[in-house]
C-alpha cells in the first residue's frame, strides 16, 4: 500500500484550478490511501461539508480521513482519525475524545518533542519541517534529511516526513528510514493531481 499522505489545501487547488474533493478522488484514484484534510480558514459549517463529502470518497478508495487540528469536526463526520502538532490539543485529551478505534497522529519538530511523545498513545508521527516551504508560514526550524534520520533511528512509530517534499527528494526521505512522504503543494498545486500522485508513489517505492 502507498504510504503517500495527501494533506489538502483549498487554496493551492483553486490556483491549480481543482476543487479539494476532484483533488483527493484523483489522488486516491492514483493509490494514495492517507488524506488528511487541513482547513485553516473555513468556517465551521463549510468545514463539516466538505469533511463529509471527502469521507464519501475516501471511504469508496478504502483510503483513511484524518482531519487536521478539529477533533469536533472529525467527530462530526466519523473520520478515520485526526492530526495535531504542538500548538493544538493536548494528544492525550484528543485520545480521550476519539476513543481508542480512531487514528491519532502528532507532528515531532526536534528529538525534544520526539521524547516528549514516548509512551504516549499514538498511531503516527508527523516529522516536521524537512524542507523549506512556501506552504506553512509558522514551521519550526528544518531538521533536513540527518533530522529525519535520526527521529527515525529513535522511534518504533510509522513516520510521514512533511515539508517541502516533491518527485526531485522523495527518494532521499524514503533513503532516510520514513515510513511515508506528507505532501500538500506537490499534489493540490499540480495540473494534474493524478499523475502526480502517481509519480510520487512510484518514485517512494523504488
Ligand atoms: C502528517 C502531518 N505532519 C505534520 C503536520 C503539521 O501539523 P501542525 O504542526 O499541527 O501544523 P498545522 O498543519 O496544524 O498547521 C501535519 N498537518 N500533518
Ligand atoms: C502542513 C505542514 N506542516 C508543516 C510543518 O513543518 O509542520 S510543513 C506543512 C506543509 C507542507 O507543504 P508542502 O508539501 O507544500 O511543502
Ligand atoms: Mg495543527
Amino acid at each position: 500500500m502507498s504510504e503517500l499522505y495527501l494533506v489538502t489545501d483549498t487554496d493551492m487547488g483553486c490556483r491549480a484550478g481543482h476543487t479539494v474533493p476532484y483533488i483527493v478522488e484523483e489522488a486516491c484514484r492514483a493509490g494514495v490511501r492517507w488524506v488528511q484534510l487541513r482547513e485553516k480558514t473555513a468556517s465551521t459549517r463549510a468545514f463539516v461539508e466538505l469533511a463529509g463529502e471527502l469521507k464519501r470518497i475516501t471511504q469508496m478508495y478504502g483510503a483513511r480521513l484524518i482531519i487536521n487540528d478539529r477533533v469536533d469536526v472529525a467527530l462530526a463526520v466519523d473520520a478515520d482519525g485526526v492530526h495535531v502538532g504542538q500548538d493544538d490539543m493536548p494528544h492525550h485529551l484528543v485520545r480521550k475524545l476519539i476513543g481508542l478505534d480512531k487514528i491519532l497522529g502528532l507532528s515531532v519538530n526536534n528529538l525534544t518533542e520526539l521524547q516528549e511523545a514516548k509512551g504516549a498513545d499514538i498511531d503516527y508521527l508527523g516529522v516536521a519541517a524537512i524542507f523549506p516551504t512556501a506552504t506553512k508560514q509558522d514551521t519550526s526550524s528544518l531538521l533536513g534529511l540527518e533530522g529525519l534520520r535520526e527521529i527515525c533511528r529513535q522511534t518504533r512509530l510509522p513516520t510521514f516526513a512533511i515539508g517541502g517534499i516533491n518527485a526531485g527528494n522523495i527518494r532521499d526521505v524514503m533513503r532516510a528510514g520514513a515510513t511515508g512522504a506528507a505532501v500538500v503543494s506537490a499534489i493540490c498545486g499540480h495540473p494534474s493531481p493524478y499523475e502526480a500522485a502517481r509519480e510520487l508513489s512510484l518514485l517512494m517505492s523504488e
